[in-house]
């Protein structure tokens, strides 16, 4: 049913490649609200490997920025597409890439300056999705949308944004402070190689504007605040957030937000954690 392992993916065996042709192809269309790639688009991938999801990149017409930390997947893609203007691979770990200096020069020319935004597109390493989420969520003056493959378990958390579940953590209140998130599809652990102990799933951020972000002051604050208040998960906020104003002056903020003095992180969507921040901090 899937092809055979071909000799080239026994070059970095930790890593688990993807197999299936059409899981590329459905996971270059899988923007969603007419966010799938298209010609002319500028994509940044992350960690083409040997760019079995390149090629079906380039072949939705789509302008390819690659970074890959490998330097042996590095050389192999380039030789492996030859001379195309399309592809740009940099030999880089992306925790450590500065997109701003390196990628947007590179989509401000692609683009001729128009105000249009890039797409991310990656398969990424299962070990480096939350670091990565947390870097590409905040750009959305740079990125329109988001689209990676993660494992199935943790698409499924950032996707669903329901309180009062022991999964409802910090990260989803960032997820949907700069973002849209929808679970696309999932991808069975038998597409890759070597096969992981886990399922993948593919989703996809639909990145919001500045002007779109809930209104608070400093969101560096405002993460502080929601962070503290997830210390302890169990803890009421007006234990949790003593550090910030007193019991008293927590439990008539929640009140005044319609929230029972009682209430506890697991209780507050992301709209009341932006209330709760403009009573006690933003006073
Ligand atoms: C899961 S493999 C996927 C490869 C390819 N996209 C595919 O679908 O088969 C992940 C790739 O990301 C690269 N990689 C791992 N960590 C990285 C990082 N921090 N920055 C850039 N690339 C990374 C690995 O070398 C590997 O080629």
């Amino acid at each position: 049913m899937f092809p055979r392992v071909p000799t080239w993916l026994l070059f970095s065996p930790t890593q688990n490649y993807m197999l299936n042709s059409k899981v590329n192809e459905e996971l270059a269309a899988a923007g969603g609200g007419g966010g799938g790639v298209e010609e002319g688009d500028v994509v940044l991938e992350i960690g083409q490997g040997t760019g079995s999801l390149t090629a079906a990149l380039l072949e939705a017409g789509a302008t390819v920025f690659a970074v890959e930390k490998d330097k042996h997947m590095a050389t192999l893609v380039k030789d492996r597409f030859g001379s195309t203007e399309r592809l740009k691979v940099i030999e880089e770990d992306i925790t450590k890439f500065h997109i701003r200096s390196h990628f947007l020069p590179f989509m401000k020319e692609k683009y001729h300056n128009t105000t249009k935004r890039a797409k991310v597109v990656s398969n990424l390493p299962f070990n480096v999705s939350t670091e990565v989420v947390k870097l590409l969520l905040p750009m959305g003056d740079i990125f329109s949308v988001v689209v990676l493959m993660l494992q199935d378990e943790t698409a499924a958390r950032l996707a669903d944004s329901s309180i009062q579940t022991p999964e409802y953590r910090p990260i989803n209140v960032f997820v949907n402070f700069y973002s849209e998130p929808e679970y696309k599809f999932r991808v069975d652990r038998e597409n890759f190689f070597p096969r992981p102990k886990v399922h993948g799933a593919v989703i996809s951020f639909k990145l919001k504007n500045a002007e779109e972000y809930p209104p608070v002051g400093s969101p560096k604050s405002f993460f502080s605040m929601v962070d503290s208040a997830f210390n302890g998960k169990r803890k009421m906020l007006r234990k949790s957030l003593q550090h910030l104003c007193s019991s008293s002056e927590i439990e008539a903020a929640l009140h005044k937000i319609g929230l029972p003095v009682t209430a506890r992180p697991s209780d507050l969507m992301l709209d009341d954690f932006v209330r709760l921040h403009s009573h006690l901090v933003e006073v």
